[in-house]
């Protein structure tokens, strides 16, 4: 199952820089570990805004879960999912 997933990232401007720098590194390793598994196909910045669009590869709306709230940024994420489905025009 494909969902369009948008994410807004807000970490606070009062949290430790090191801390964030930790943080920033436990998300990018878990989104390349995603990557590499297939789970998480596209991964796009949207230009001027610290947010992405994101396609995620999974195999329910459960596993879409736990996949997102493991984000090391879950508490920091304003996110937005949209369920795809197949378009009748679209060449195979
Ligand atoms: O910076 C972002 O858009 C949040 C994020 C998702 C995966 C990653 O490494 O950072």
């Amino acid at each position: 199952m494909l969902f369009h997933v948008r994410m807004d990232v807000q970490i606070p401007a009062t949290l430790d820089p090191g801390a964030r720098a930790d943080l920033v590194a436990r998300e990018k390793a878990y989104a390349q570990q995603l990557q590499r598994a297939g789970k998480w196909p596209h991964l796009w910045r949207i230009a001027g805004e610290y947010a992405n669009f994101s396609v995620f590869d999974v195999e329910s709306n459960d596993e879409l879960h736990d996949v997102l709230s493991a984000l090391p940024l879950f508490p920091y994420l304003d996110i937005t999912v949209t369920a795809l489905a197949r378009h009748p025009s679209k060449v195979e």
